[in-house]
């Protein structure tokens, strides 16, 4: 990007468009010709080559709605005419900078007190924070070819947009590392405090320094700056159950129905579990990532039948998420520019009747599944459905990188008699069924609307997708 574009962008980066500082530069908020916000980091003259060579080999290949968008950079030399011993010179000044979506609501940092009395986060915007942090840190180890190990996770580097949704940002010390080589020793980088005991000792580079990282900030997050270092002094199990009661217990009686207090109690705990194992002193007892997003996904799954009490099918999960495969390389073969990805939908029967379902997509054309998408849940039973969404080229280019709200399924269900749609009903006797009682008997039908995450990454970089 040009520079003269970036000084208009910011008002020649003035005062008020200030946000931040980091030790590299400065960060402004720019507003584009379309009235856009966008974040404006200008580096300190040399950090160009260190910090920009990072980002533009690594973020522009990754996009997932939990890591904070690279939108361009700039590296300009201007003339400038200066005095130098009495004497006017032409010299050169060196304009280095990134620009990134622009995220309001400043770093989490902020919102870790020193001992969490006044950050005003209630449980479930931490947790959203927590599941999301954890969500972008899996994908930079599992969802790409070349894993991605950030290095220096810590609350300034997770950024937090208008719903609080948290993105993960400050990439100028990640590493691509190939499956082969991660456990290397490297010169110092991190951030101390959330460094790991192998990496202070010995420099050694694993995914598992990224899982430290993760352990610290879910411990602040849940106990605050100062306090979180008391489980030094007691058992694991002690220091769980203690923050969970003392800290949680009564502010979730406090803030929440009474419905809703053990789940997410249990919630609480299963947090501080994952916590205490991320900053085991040995790196090999600490989680992997996808566990760790398999066991948060599971204290979401128990607070189903609670949240959505009343519904004749649970559903799980409520947001379909698909991650899209885009090669920007002309395809040799036809068929090589066609991909897809797949989402699996939990249909939960918890009550004594027989429920009959339709799911219906907004835009049928993009989805393939192995099985109808109709049904009967029989009683206390769960029936999942696999999604495919169809990656064609076309279509993914014409989306935007994360495209929600766009596209949605609607979930139709009913309860059903015993004989009623049996096993050999056909999908178009279902749309039928379905017609006809909502004519009759539309207050018995119930709806539910799931909407659609699209997530695009480049296929160079691998993901979870199939070729077709
Ligand atoms: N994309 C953004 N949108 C909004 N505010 C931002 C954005 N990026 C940074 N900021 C603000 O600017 C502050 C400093 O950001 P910066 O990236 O420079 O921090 P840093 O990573 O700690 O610095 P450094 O990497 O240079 O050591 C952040 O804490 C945040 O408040």
């Amino acid at each position: 990007m040009p520079w003269s574009l970036l000084k208009e962008m910011t008002d020649d980066f003035s005062a008020a468009r200030l946000v931040g500082k980091g030790a590299h530069g400065q960060v402004y908020k720019g507003v584009d010709k379309d009235g856009h916000a966008i974040a404006v980091k200008m580096l300190h003259g040399f950090h160009f080559d260190m910090e920009i060579e990072q980002m533009i080999s690594i973020i522009p290949k990754v996009h997932h709605p939990n890591i904070v968008q690279l939108i361009g950079y700039c590296h300009e030399i201007e003339q400038v005419v200066v005095e130098y011993e009495g004497k006017h010179v032409i010299a050169a000044e060196i304009h280095n900078g990134l620009c990134f979506e622009y995220l309001p609501n400043g770093s989490l940092a902020t919102y870790i007190t020193p001992d969490d009395e006044d950050s005003g986060l209630d449980w479930q915007t931490r947790y959203r924070i927590i599941k999301g942090t954890c969500d972008g840190l899996k994908y930079l180890h599992e969802g790409l070819r070349s894993p991605i190990i950030h290095m220096s996770l810590n609350p300034s580097h997770i950024l937090m947009d208008e719903k609080m949704t948290p993105k993960i940002a400050g990439f100028g010390s990640a590493r691509l590392f190939g499956v082969e080589n991660t456990n290397i020793t490297m010169s110092p980088l991190g951030t101390m405090g959330y460094m790991p005991p192998e990496y202070i000792d010995k420099q050694v580079i694993s995914k598992e320094f990224d899982i430290f990282s993760l352990g610290v900030i879910i411990l602040k997050l849940m106990k605050g700056q100062k306090s979180y270092h008391e489980w030094d002094f007691m058992s694991p199990e002690k220091f769980i159950e203690l923050v969970a009661h003392e800290k949680w217990g009564e502010r979730l009686q406090k803030t929440m129905d009474v419905t809703l207090v053990e789940g997410h109690f249990q919630q609480v705990k299963k947090c501080l579990e994952i916590a205490v194992r991320c900053v085991e002193y040995d790196r090999q007892k600490r989680p992997t990532i996808g566990e760790i997003v398999r066991m948060l996904n599971e204290t979401e799954t128990s607070l189903i039948p609670q949240i959505d009490s009343g519904l004749l099918l649970h559903v799980h999960p409520l947001e379909l998420t698909f991650m899209l495969s885009i090669s920007l390389e002309v395809p040799r073969k036809k068929k090589a520019a066609s991909m897809s990805s797949s989402c699996s939908l939990h249909l939960d029967n918890k009550g004594n009747d027989r429920v009959a379902f339709l799911l219906v997509a907004n835009s049928p054309s993009r989805y393939l599944a192995k099985d109808p998408l109709c049904g009967v849940v029989p009683p206390r039973c769960i029936y999942t459905l696999t999604l495919t969404m169809c990656n064609n080229k076309q279509q993914a280019l014409s989306m935007p990188s994360i495209d929600s709200g766009a596209d949605y399924f609607t979930l139709h269900s009913v309860v059903v008699g015993q004989y009623e749609l049996d096993k050999d009903t056909i999908s178009a006797e279902y749309e039928e069924f379905f017609k006809k009682t909502k004519e009759k008997a539309g207050h018995e039908v119930q709806e539910v609307a799931l909407n659609v995450i699209c997530c695009q990454q480049q296929a160079d970089c691998g993901t979870s997708s199939d070729s077709e």
